[in-house]
């Protein structure tokens, strides 16, 4: 299981632009962080570059199993990390419970797993529409029952609450709790205060 997440000296470029550079940030089993920054600072790739689908410039980024032992990128990543994003990923022509459980199926969750998600965040339903006939915050719920189901220790949430109405934000607030009392990390880019204590962390020159 992954304890910690240990970023040193990280700078990312987009195209020739440096977004930012000399980025320190530890994140141990327990402790949620949330990044902060204007628009276009480099949160969201920040994000993508700790799930590895961006190089960093320089720095590194390494994870920790139990004990401080060090745990390959590759495996940690694999299987020990959620990833949700704007753009949620989820097929748009498939009906909410068949990506749900797809996706669930695909990161190593159940059945039962999933339909334990779908009680709660509210989604029964939703199970039978197209996610192309989601509104914005139902599509979202889908995609964070997706880390409910699947147990990954680290979190990594672009502005998860966003689209999210009142309730189910009480609800999101409550889930994320749960999984820091479980052991697990948040590293979430907001420009909304988190409703979890948080540490946070200014991206951006
Ligand atoms: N695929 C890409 N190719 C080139 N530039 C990109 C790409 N994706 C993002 N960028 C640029 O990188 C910069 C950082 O974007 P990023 O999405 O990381 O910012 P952010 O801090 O998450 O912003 P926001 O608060 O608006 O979500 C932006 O200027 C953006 O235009």
């Amino acid at each position: 299981m992954m304890r910690a997440v240990r970023i040193k000296g990280l700078s990312l470029a987009r195209g020739e632009r440096t977004l930012f550079s000399g980025l320190d940030l530890d994140l141990e089993s327990g402790q949620a962080a949330a990044l902060l920054g204007r628009n276009g600072a480099g949160k969201t790739s920040l994000l993508r570059a700790v799930a590895g689908l961006l190089r960093p410039q320089a720095g590194t980024i390494a994870f920790e199993g139990p004990d401080g032992a060090p745990l390959e990128a590759e495996i940690a990543r694999a299987e020990g990390l959620h990833l949700a994003g704007h753009h949620d990923g989820l097929k748009t022509t498939r009906t909410a419970w068949e990506e749900l459980l797809f996706q669930v199926q695909w990161t190593g969750g159940t059945e039962a797993s999933a339909r334990a998600a779908v009680e709660r965040l509210d989604l029964s339903r939703l199970l039978d529409l197209e996610v192309r006939r989601l509104s914005a915050g139902q599509r979202r719920r889908v995609s964070l029952a997706r880390l409910l189901a699947s147990p990954r220790s680290l979190w990594l949430l672009d502005e998860p609450m966003a689209p999210l109405d009142a309730a189910h934000r009480a609800v999101f607030g409550e889930i994320l709790a749960e999984h820091l009392a479980g052991g697990g990390m948040l590293l979430a880019a907001v420009h909304d205060p988190l409703p979890i204590p948080a540490r946070s962390v200014e991206v951006g020159a």
